[in-house]
């Protein structure tokens, strides 16, 4: 199957083209939404590690906690010891604790849901990339986990779950075994944000040989010739591994791969709706793609 028919995109005479939804908790998302009716890409990536940290647990615990305070003055907390204010605040603390799981359960719904009315009819793939891979999220291996899990079981129909090669072994057999069970495709991704890795062709082998039904691959090139190198391996392995393949070289040198990647077989470019909303060093517009394929 190719990636259009796994994404359910109608047909079309040019290759995919994914755009990212960075927004975060301060950003407005009705602009997004114009811009992405005016270019009609074909799918929205959404980055949910520029928002979900903004609603983490502990970030929610303090404002819970300044509202108690804030009640708790009211109770005219001068006449109160410091021992029962500290133990009241800790009894807030115990009850915030056990309704935490509902109470994230219904935040991240909101949130998805927001997504959605957002993007309208374009599928999405959900993706939320740490520091560590590159992306905003300051989430830990289970805070990860739990946050995908909630997302996938809010029912909104994800297109594909996009999952860093990195994530400990256990944990990414559960968010495959989670999405399998969804019906969701899980697109394993492979970044290397500081070189081309010499074995290119190995490296996309072992993405292709775990249980996933799409494989991408995005290396930072040094000089020319590690995209040309990037462009030999996909056009090599993409006819031999079951899966849809999706490569890029970033930075300001991957430009060709972003452009010209399809002739080699990579079956989904990343562009962005504005140079605002880039997810990636040398990622072009969507117009300027546009243009280069004209
Ligand atoms: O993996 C990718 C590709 C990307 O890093 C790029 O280089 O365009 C952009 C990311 O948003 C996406 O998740």
């Amino acid at each position: 199957m190719n990636l259009r028919e796994l994404l359910k995109l109608p047909p079309a005479n040019r290759p995919v083209i994914a755009v990212p939804m960075i927004l975060g908790p301060q950003d407005k998302f009705s602009p997004f939404a114009r811009e992405l009716a005016t270019q009609n890409p074909d799918v929205v990536e959404w980055r949910a590690d520029y928002i979900v940290d903004e609603f983490s647990q502990e970030v929610i615990w303090q404002q819970v906690k300044a509202g108690a305070q804030q009640e708790l003055a009211q109770k005219n907390i001068s006449k109160l010891t410091e021992a029962k204010m500290l133990s009241e605040l800790e009894a807030a603390r115990q009850e915030f604790l056990t309704n935490w799981p509902a109470m994230q359960r219904k935040i991240i719904k909101e949130i998805v849901s927001n997504v959605f009315d957002t993007v309208g009819q374009y599928p999405v793939i959900l993706t939320y990339r740490t520091k560590s891979q590159g992306g905003q999220g300051e989430f830990n291996d289970l805070e990860y986990v739990t946050f995908i899990m909630a997302a996938l079981q809010t029912g909104f129909p994800f297109a594909a779950i996009d999952l860093e090669d990195t994530l400990e072994s256990g944990l990414k057999e559960k968010i495959i075994q989670a999405a399998k069970a969804l019906e969701i495709p899980v697109l394993l991704s492979y970044h290397d944000w500081q070189t081309t890795p010499v074995n290119l062709e190995k490296v996309i082998q072992y993405l292709a040989d775990q249980p996933v039904q799409i494989v991408k691959l995005a290396v930072m090139p040094q000089v020319a010739t590690d995209v040309d190198r990037l462009l030999d391996a996909t056009a090599a392995m993409a006819p031999v591994i079951s899966q849809p393949l999706v490569t890029m070289a970033m930075g300001p040198l991957g430009e060709k791969s972003r452009i010209e990647g399809y002739k080699y077989g990579s079956q989904m470019t990343f562009a962005s709706l504005s140079s605002q909303y880039s997810s990636a060093p040398g990622q072009l517009t969507v117009a300027q793609l546009l243009q280069a394929w004209q």
